[in-house]
C-alpha cells in the first residue's frame, strides 16, 4: 500500500504542539506538505517565537511520520510566522510594527519595567524582531537597563532612529523630557510626547513593539491605552493585597477601551534564602492566580524577589541575556512564550488583506 497526504495528515494531528496544546494540523501550521512515494516533505511554521525548540519539535515529526509504512525519507523544516492582530476600533495602526504589547501595573514600583525588558529579551531570543517604547514617565529606566547611552539619530526631519540595546530596537520618553522636569508639567504633556515617540521612531520591522507604561491607572494611562494601537495588555503585580487591588483597577482599565487581557504575571512572588535555600512567601501567596480565576483571565507566571534580578538590571545586561541558560531566565521565557501564543491566538488583522476600493466618477 502506497503512502497517502491523508495518511500523513492523520498522522500529524495526532502530535500535539507541546506548547499550544493543539495538534499542528488544527493549529494550521503544517504547510507544503508533499508525499511522493515514500517521500514526505513538509514544512512547520508557528504562529509564535520558539527557535530553542525548532529542533526539537522537527525531531517529534520526523519520528512519527518514519513510523508510517512505506516512509522512507522525511523532510521537515520548522519556523516561526508572525503576524498582526487586531487594535481597538478606530486606532491608527504603526508602520512597520505587528503587534504592540502594554505591560502595566496598578501601582508603581512592582518590577514592571524589569519585567517588560527581561520579557522583550525573551522575546528576541526565541527569533523575535523586538522593540521597547519606554513610556514611563515617572522612571524611564529602558535606555539604562538594555546598556543603551546617548540620544537617538535624527535622519530626517520629524522622525528618530531607534536605539539598539541587546538586538532590541528602543525609545524613550526620557530622550524627549527632561529628568528634571517637575511632575505637574510632565503629566499635561506626556500624551502627546509619547505619541510623537510612537509614531516618529522608525521602527523597523518589528513583530512585537514592548510599551513600558507609566504606572497607574489614572488620566495618562487612560488616554494612553486609548490612543496607543494595542494588542493586548499584560498586567505586572506583586502578591500584596494593595498591589492586587491597584492591578484590578488596571485590567478594567484596559477592559474599557477594548483592550485584550494577555495575562497577569506576579513579581517578587517568593523569596528563596540563598545561604540555606528556604523559600518565604513574603508577600502572600496565590493572590495573583486567584484574581486570575475571578476575572477569567491567564496567570502567565511568577518570579521570586532575587537580587540577581535587581543587579543584572541596573548594571545594563538584563538576567535573560546575562545568565541566559539560568532558572530566571527559563521563567521569563516560559512566560514570554506564553505571551507570544496568546497574541497568536487573538484575532488577526485583516485590514491589509482587504484590496483598496477605488470609486471612479464617470
Ligand atoms: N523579581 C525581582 N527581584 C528583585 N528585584 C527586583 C525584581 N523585580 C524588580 N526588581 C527591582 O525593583 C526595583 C523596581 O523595579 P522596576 O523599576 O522594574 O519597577 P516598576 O514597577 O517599573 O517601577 P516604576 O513604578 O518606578 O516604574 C528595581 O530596582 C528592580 O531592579
Amino acid at each position: 500500500m502506497s503512502l497517502t497526504v491523508e495518511a500523513v495528515q492523520a498522522a500529524l494531528k495526532g502530535l500535539i504542539d507541546p506548547n499550544t496544546q493543539i495538534d499542528f494540523v488544527s493549529a494550521k501550521s503544517v504547510k507544503n506538505l508533499r508525499v511522493d512515494g515514500g517521500e514526505i516533505s513538509l514544512d512547520i511554521v508557528l504562529g509564535y517565537p520558539a527557535k530553542s525548540q525548532f529542533d526539537s519539535i522537527r525531531k517529534s515529526v520526523i519520528g512519527v511520520l518514519r513510523e508510517l509504512p512505506g516512509a522512507k525519507n522525511v523532510s521537515v523544516n520548522v519556523s516561526s510566522q508572525i503576524v498582526a492582530h487586531t487594535v481597538q476600533r478606530g486606532v491608527k495602526l504603526l508602520p512597520g510594527v505587528k503587534n504592540i504589547i502594554a505591560v502595566a501595573s496598578g501601582k508603581g514600583g512592582v518590577g514592571k519595567s524589569t519585567t517588560a525588558v527581561n520579557l522583550a529579551l525573551a522575546l528576541a531570543a526565541e527569533g523575535a524582531q523586538v522593540g521597547m517604547l519606554d513610556a514611563d514617565i515617572y522612571g524611564p529606566s529602558q535606555p539604562m537597563m538594555l546598556g543603551i547611552t546617548g540620544r537617538p539619530e535624527s535622519i530626517e526631519e520629524n522622525t528618530m532612529e531607534p536605539m539598539v540595546g541587546h538586538g532590541i530596537q528602543a525609545s524613550s520618553i526620557g530622550f524627549l523630557i527632561d529628568d528634571d522636569a517637575p511632575m505637574v508639567w510632565r503629566g499635561p504633556m506626556v500624551t502627546s510626547a509619547l505619541e510623537q515617540l510612537l509614531r516618529q521612531t522608525r521602527w523597523r520591522d518589528l513583530d512585537y513593539l514592548i510599551v513600558d507604561m507609566p504606572p497607574g491607572t489614572g488620566d495618562i494611562q487612560l488616554t494612553l491605552a486609548q490612543k496607543v494601537p494595542v494588542t493586548g495588555a499584560v498586567i505586572v503585580t506583586t502578591p500584596q493585597d494593595i498591589a492586587l487591588l491597584d492591578a484590578r483597577k488596571g485590567l478594567k482599565m484596559f477592559d474599557k477601551v477594548g483592550v485584550p487581557i494577555v495575562g497577569i504575571i506576579e513579581n517578587m512572588s517568593t523569596y528563596i534564602c540563598p545561604s540555606c535555600g528556604h523559600e518565604e512567601h513574603v508577600f502572600g501567596t496565590g493572590g495573583g492566580q486567584k484574581m486570575c480565576k475571578e476575572y477569567g483571565v491567564d496567570f502567565l507566571g511568577d518570579l521570586p524577589l532575587n537580587l540577581s534580578i535587581r543587579e543584572q538590571a541596573d548594571a545594563g545586561r538584563p538576567t535573560v541575556v546575562a545568565d541566559p541558560d539560568g532558572a530566571i531566565s527559563a521563567i521569563y521565557k516560559t512566560i514570554a512564550r506564553r505571551v507570544a501564543i496568546k497574541v497568536a491566538s487573538l484575532s488577526k488583522d485583516m485590514s491589509s488583506k482587504f484590496p483598496n476600493i477605488v470609486v471612479q466618477n464617470t
